[in-house]
């Protein structure tokens, strides 16, 4: 893809006219500075004063030579030749010098061009088409170009041909327009012309010129009532590499806008004039949106809203190259219209294009069929030739048929239809030869019969030959249409291409957002697992620390059940022996946790106090016994219902830092 590129603007000024001067118009208010490409604008009825800056102003002394090395056109052309769509229009008010900058000729009575090929005012469109056949001329390169041309008006928005007779009669609904999966449009059932020289394209062109509808008014004796097209397809064909680069020029004069008040314009001019101004206020619609659009902005674009602005939605902030020459009558009568065209050309100035090479390697069997077509047309002509000699021989006598026959035989045909239709005639006499005797057809009226004794190989019958010219016209009418299917074949190849290759790039958007998205799942869940990971390595810790305790205890229990089976003391010692508080001094002496403690102290108190208020022993040994083992074991002892307590007591920490584990808000600090 090329870098942008703005739309270029030229302004041009043309000369009062000699009405206009007759009617006393007067210029104090357009002034152009051209070393600074400035227009300046003074307002009435105050000093302030309005400045445009352009890529290009030129006054009314401007010749239409002048115009064309200023505004570099054939910069413009190398483009073209180089595969890039060009457009060139001309925009502005009735009456200010579109037609005359494009075309150059001067009008009839009847509103037909008076045409001067080589006159100096021939303008933009005669002088690019001399230019382009020049650069191909002088195209060192190996690459062959062949030029096509076709013509349109846009009239009352429908589309005409301009170079078909049959579309120009009353009452016909005009051309349909159609769009391509990418939005680009394309003429059903246009005309179009291959050209080999600049001479054949002027002739297509003044051709279409005698067609476009015309009209007069107050601002214009002579004035365009609809926008043409007048389009060039370039298409190079590199003969090293195959490839063919296939671009477009457009040629476009604009209807300018009109207000009845000043035109005069009434009845079907005023028609017209209301769908000029329709689809030229489209025109400003789009230069207005694409003008306002920043650069990573979408804005919506009215290009459908007329056919004018579709058709040229490549050339305004599309693909190509594009010229707009904004058109300017000097006079004061004029300042508002003048200001309203220096404004859109100010916005168009702003408008960027991208213009994109087209290059279309598949076309290059569109480039064989072509050749083929080329060598069917040569046969096709010197087939007319000898049929047209061959009817003259068979009106001679026989012995001056003879010498005509060679001679003919002795001419330069290239083709290799001769030796082909040799072959035919042999089939056809064989054939002939046995039907003969029971073939109830009369004899054939061409003298072919009489020239088998001389083996000239041109002795076939004129209906043999019409035959066979009806033959090479099926296959010439076959091949033609076979080029034509096979072209749109692969414009529509290359659309879909185009639109795959779109599709493969969001795609690939798709797939990358997936796979980030992918990734940030697998790194999440990886964390999660860290962390649950270490919830249940402290998990484990506390159970094993819980086992051990519980291990502690159960000993301890165990013990105090052994003292506990023991005989009981008697009543008198019970006050020698007892104890304030066996819970002081349990905790006291206890490494539990002081809450787990307190628990099985509290559930342990009945047991403990009913151990105190036994009786000790009398037997010093077994008091002795039971005092050592109290001692070992009195900040560990529980009976079987502390165990359980204990038991559902360590559960329910386990439960709640399940619950915590599976809320997300594991507590490992319990
Ligand atoms: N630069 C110029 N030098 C001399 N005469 C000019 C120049 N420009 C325009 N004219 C003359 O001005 C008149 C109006 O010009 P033209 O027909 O080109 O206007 P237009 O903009 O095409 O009008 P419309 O939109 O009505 O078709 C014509 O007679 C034309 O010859």
């Amino acid at each position: 893809m090329e870098s942008r590129n703005n739309i270029g603007v030229a302004v041009r000024i043309r000369p009062l006219l000699q009405e206009e001067v007759s009617q006393g118009h007067q210029v104090s208010r357009i002034s152009c500075d051209q070393l600074q490409q400035r227009i300046i604008i003074s307002m009435p009825e105050s000093t302030q004063t309005k400045i445009f800056k352009f890529d290009q102003v030129l006054d009314q002394t401007t010749s239409q030579q002048d115009f064309f090395e200023s505004c570099n056109l054939s910069i413009l052309i190398s483009k073209l030749l180089s595969g890039f769509n060009v457009t060139i229009f001309a925009y502005g008010q009735t009456g200010s010098g579109k037609t005359y900058t494009m075309e150059g000729y001067e009008y009839d009575k009847n509103l037909k061009p008076i045409i001067k090929v080589n006159n100096e005012n021939v303008g933009v469109v005669p002088r690019v088409i001399k230019r382009l056949f020049e650069e191909i001329k002088n195209n060192s390169s190996n690459t062959e170009y062949t030029v096509y041309c076709t013509y349109i008006q846009v009239y009352k928005e429908r589309i005409y041909d301009l170079l078909n007779p049959a579309q120009l009669k009353p009452g016909n609904p005009g051309l349909k327009l159609r769009w391509n999966k990418l939005e680009e449009f394309y003429i059903d059932n246009l005309f179009m012309h291959a050209c080999y020289s600049p001479e054949e394209v002027m002739m297509h062109y003044h051709s279409g010129l005698k067609n476009k509808i015309m009209a007069s008014h107050n601002l214009n004796s002579i004035s365009s009532r609809s926008h043409t097209l007048f389009t060039l397809t370039i298409e190079a064909l590199d003969s090293e590499s195959g490839g063919i680069l296939s671009s477009k020029l457009q040629l476009v004069d604009l209807a300018g806008s009109e207000r009845p008040s000043i035109t005069g314009n009434e009845g079907i001019i005023l028609k017209e004039s209301i769908e000029i101004n329709k689809s030229l206020f489209t025109l400003r619609q789009v230069i207005t949106a694409l003008s306002s659009q920043r650069e990573g902005e979408t804005v919506h674009v009215p290009y459908r809203d007329s056919k004018l602005t579709s058709i040229l939605k490549q050339s305004i902030g599309g693909n190509g190259f594009t010229l707009m020459i904004a058109c300017l009558a000097p006079s004061d009568a004029y300042l508002d219209e003048n200001l309203s065209t220096l404004s859109y050309a100010s916005k168009a100035l702003s408008i960027s294009n991208i213009p994109v090479k087209n290059i279309d390697p598949k076309s290059k069997m569109t480039k064989k069929l072509r050749d083929e077509i080329k060598n069917l047309k040569q046969e096709l002509s010197e087939v007319y030739q000898q049929i047209d000699l061959l009817s003259e021989i068979s009106i001679l006598e026989k012995k001056e048929q003879a010498v005509k026959l060679r001679e003919i035989e002795n001419m330069p045909f290239k083709s290799s239809h001769i030796q082909r239709i040799q072959a035919l005639r042999n089939n056809i006499e064989s054939a002939q030869s046995r039907r003969e005797p029971t073939s109830s057809r009369p004899p054939p009226t061409a003298p072919a019969k009489n020239y088998e004794s001389d083996n000239s190989g041109f002795g076939y019958s004129t209906e043999v030959l019409a035959e066979k010219l009806d033959d090479s016209v099926k296959l010439f009418k076959l091949i033609m249409n076979s080029n034509r299917k096979l072209k749109e074949d692969l414009i529509e190849l290359k659309n879909k291409r185009k639109a795959q290759e779109s599709e493969i790039l969001q795609l690939h958007e798709r797939n990358q957002n997936l796979r980030e998205k992918a990734e940030n799942f697998e790194n999440a869940i990886k964390e999660e697992k860290t962390s649950d990971e270490d919830e249940i390595m402290n998990l484990r810790k506390i159970n094993d620390e819980l086992a051990k305790k519980i291990m502690q205890l159960e000993k301890g229990h165990k013990q105090i059940q052994a003292v506990v089976v023991a005989p009981p003391p008697k009543e008198k010692e019970k006050h020698e022996w007892g104890f304030k508080s066996t819970r002081t001094v349990v905790r006291a002496q206890s490494s539990t946790p002081s809450q787990v403690v307190n628990y099985y102290t509290d559930k342990a108190y009945e047991t403990v106090m009913n151990f105190q208020s036994r009786p000790p022993t009398k037997n010093p040994n077994r008091r002795n016994r039971f005092e050592k083992s109290f001692e070992d074991t009195k900040g560990e002892m529980r009976d079987s219902s502390l165990d359980s307590a204990i038991k559902a007591d360590e559960n329910l920490a386990l439960s709640q830092m399940f619950f915590r584990k599976k809320s997300g808000r594991a507590n490992t600090n319990l």
